[in-house]
């Protein structure tokens, strides 16, 4: 079994968590409170501001100019692509996508930012590659799931959104992803290996914390400035 394969299967708990979460349950219903897809919004633009910086951070530490231009052309997705399910969202919460732009990061998406981050400064690149990975796999599974079990016309709600991550590109990215880290599993013994699988498994189980995030609009205690780096 390839190295990806069993990360998946050690995940399912949190894989089958996150297609019932309410969050993702809203999406296919098209019923979403309208303040919880705001909040999602500001927390997801600013996380992926962030998940762009450790694409960076992936570029510095690489070695082969392959690498480099791998990272380089998945920031250009991020860039250019992720605004289409960002636009679906603030157009169903009747806001502008410009009005989300530039707030602080909630707890939750603060902790995996960080997470990320670190691994990116001090981990493997098998370990870079695992943190990473569960922001395409799980979206392009939500995707298929919701594409299958509500089979969305294009007069749904989030038909964009659905579509979008449910599409060919998004499964590639995923499966290109894996095919990195399948290769690099197999030069790398068994304490790199747990390194990586801990890694992946702590993006899970944060993936689904976002969703929660989002439904119960987490804010940090106290109304103290925060920190907003990207704008
Ligand atoms: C938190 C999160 N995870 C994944 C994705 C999909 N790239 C996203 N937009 N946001």
């Amino acid at each position: 079994m390839l190295f990806s394969e069993k990360l998946r299967k050690e995940a399912d708990e949190i894989y089958q968590g996150i297609f019932r979460h309410p969050f993702v349950e809203g999406l296919g219903k098209g019923d979403l409170d309208p303040e919880s897809i705001i909040h999602y919004v500001k927390a997801d633009f600013e996380y992926l501001n962030a998940f762009m910086n450790i694409y960076g951070l992936a570029i510095a530490k690489s070695t082969r100019r392959e690498d480099m231009a791998y990272f380089h052309e998945q920031i250009a997705f991020v860039l250019n692509g992720e605004i289409h399910p960002h636009n679906n969202l603030c157009r169903v919460a009747g806001v502008a996508y410009d009005d989300l732009k530039g707030f602080p990061l909630p707890p939750t998406a603060d902790h995996y930012v960080s997470h990320m981050k670190s691994t990116a400064l001090t981990g493997s690149m098998g370990e870079i590659l695992a943190a990473l990975l569960p922001c395409p796999w799980t979206y392009y599974e939500i995707g298929k799931y919701l594409m299958e079990t509500v089979q969305p016309k294009p007069d749904h709600p989030f038909y964009e959104w659905i579509t979008f991550y449910a599409e060919d590109e998004v499964g590639q990215i995923t499966n290109e992803l894996r095919r990195r880290l399948d290769t690099w599993a197999k030069g790398v013994g068994p304490d790199e290996l747990e390194k990586a699988k801990v890694a992946f498994l702590k993006s899970c189980q944060l993936e689904y914390r976002f969703w929660d995030m989002a439904i119960t609009k987490e804010i940090w205690p106290f109304s103290v400035e925060q920190e907003v780096t990207t704008s």
